[in-house]
């Protein structure tokens, strides 16, 4: 289902689309940062098609993420994975939101380094909390003590999603607001 969303300057979207040229739109980050659903809006902003490897995943193998953690592991998962995002990217130009360990990769990254500019929703851990505590859908997070591992996640993931082209800050603002700001991180890059 599509959001209705307000529209943004039409200079800013000429812009952002010129900056992006042919190429996907990579959305990576942590569990709760917004991938999925700042993606799919700016997507829609774009007119580009929208896809979500976690759901990808789930619908080209009949699972959901946790029975196949659960079943095979997850460097089983990873190598999926990293299939998966290998053939989207290969059809493109799309906007893809990838899982959260994607691009922590190599694979995977290096598929998404091939043809694609990737952008890093980049939030701190009380705002991943906020949004990650009330389901339990996330295999990774099944732990003791979750908050502490989201801590640990990023104190390793953090160093490698900085390597992505853009990176914009994930806060609690309107979602609407976190896709302007996409665009313009995107527009930044035509003056370059
Ligand atoms: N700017 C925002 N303000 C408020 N809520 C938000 C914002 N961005 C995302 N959310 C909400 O936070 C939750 C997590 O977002 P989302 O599913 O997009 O994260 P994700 O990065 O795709 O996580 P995962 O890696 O687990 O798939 C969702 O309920 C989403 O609606
Ligand atoms: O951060 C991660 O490693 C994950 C995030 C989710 O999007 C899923 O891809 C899966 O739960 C693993
Ligand atoms: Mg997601």
């Amino acid at each position: 289902m599509n959001d209705v969303i307000e529209p943004v300057s039409e200079a800013l979207l000429v812009k952002a689309k010129a900056a992006l040229g042919r190429r996907n739109l990579v959305f990576v980050g942590l569990m709760g940062a917004g991938k999925s659903a700042i993606g799919r809006m700016t997507a829609q902003v774009l007119g580009i098609p929208f896809v979500d490897s976690d759901h990808e995943i789930e619908r080209v193998s009949r699972m959901t993420i946790s029975e196949l953690f659960a079943a095979y592991g997850e460097e089983e998962f990873r190598a999926l994975e990293a299939r998966v995002i290998k053939r989207l990217l290969n059809s493109g130009p799309r906007v893809v939101s990838t899982g959260g360990g994607a691009y922590v990769n190599e694979r995977s990254r290096r598929h998404i380094k091939k043809n694609s500019l990737s952008l890093w929703l980049n939030a701190d851990l009380d705002v991943l909390w906020e949004r990650v505590n009330k389901r339990d859908t996330r295999p990774l997070l099944k732990t003791e003590n979750p908050k502490q591992t989201l801590q640990n996640l990023m104190n390793v993931r953090y160093p490698i999603y900085a390597q992505a082209d853009l990176t914009v800050v994930s806060r609690d603002v309107k979602k609407e607001i976190m896709v302007e700001e996409v665009l313009t991180a995107l527009a930044s890059l035509e003056k370059k």
